[in-house]
């Protein structure tokens, strides 16, 4: 067995090999997506590599392994894969903020514009209890209005935020501006 083994063979398909370049290079610019003057980063060729997904998620959930987090909250829908897969690696649980009409019985709400249109969302009622540390987790900070948004919803249920995560963060859009908490934002890659 050759450079590492079977132990390090498991770990490239983990993902744990991978370097930022080697996940960040299957995000795929589209232009005028979905209206024009967009740049759309696509993650869906990225997720369809095993190693380099992992990688990501890897990267994604590193800083938050001593953070004592009670729960992942990832935003509807591509925050679900990457919220998901966190708390999976981070040991907790999962928890959806969704757009409307997605989820049974009380909801709490907020209405937010984004980068191009404007949105609600909403978490269930109970799916988090007061003063539990909660990760909110979504793929991309454009604007910031969804994740500002996100966790203004989190803080009228009286939880404690212990940080935001984004795979990428598109720097010129100034989104970052919008993030109040004192808690921190972190973002693996910057463009
Ligand atoms: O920082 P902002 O300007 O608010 O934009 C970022 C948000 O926009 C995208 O979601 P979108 O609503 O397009 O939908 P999707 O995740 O359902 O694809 C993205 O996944 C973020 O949630
Ligand atoms: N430019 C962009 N690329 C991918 N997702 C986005 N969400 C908001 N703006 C985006």
């Amino acid at each position: 067995m050759g450079r590492g083994g079977a132990r390090g063979n498991r770990a490239r398909r983990r993902g744990r090999g991978l370097s930022v370049d080697g996940f960040s290079g299957l995000i795929r610019d589209v232009a005028d997506f979905p209206k024009p003057g967009i740049l759309f980063k696509d993650v869906m060729p990225m997720l369809a590599d095993g190693p380099a997904f992992a990688a990501a998620v890897a990267a994604m959930a590193a800083p938050w392994r001593d953070a004592r987090l009670g729960a992942v909250a990832g935003v509807e829908a591509r925050g679900f894969i990457f919220g998901a897969a966190m708390a999976r690696e981070l040991g907790v649980g999962f928890v959806p903020v969704r757009k409307p009409g997605k989820l049974p019985g009380e909801v709490h709400e907020i209405a937010y514009a984004l980068e191009y249109g404007s949105d609600r969302l909403q978490v269930q009622r109970g799916a988090l209890a007061p003063g539990d540390r909660v990760l909110l987790v979504d793929d991309v900070l454009a604007t910031g209005g969804t994740l500002a948004a996100a966790a203004s919803l989190l803080a009228g249920l009286e939880v404690e935020l212990a940080g935001g995560a984004v795979l990428i963060e598109l720097a010129a859009l100034g989104g970052r501006a919008r993030w109040t908490s004192a808690s921190p934002l972190l973002a693996t890659l910057r463009y």
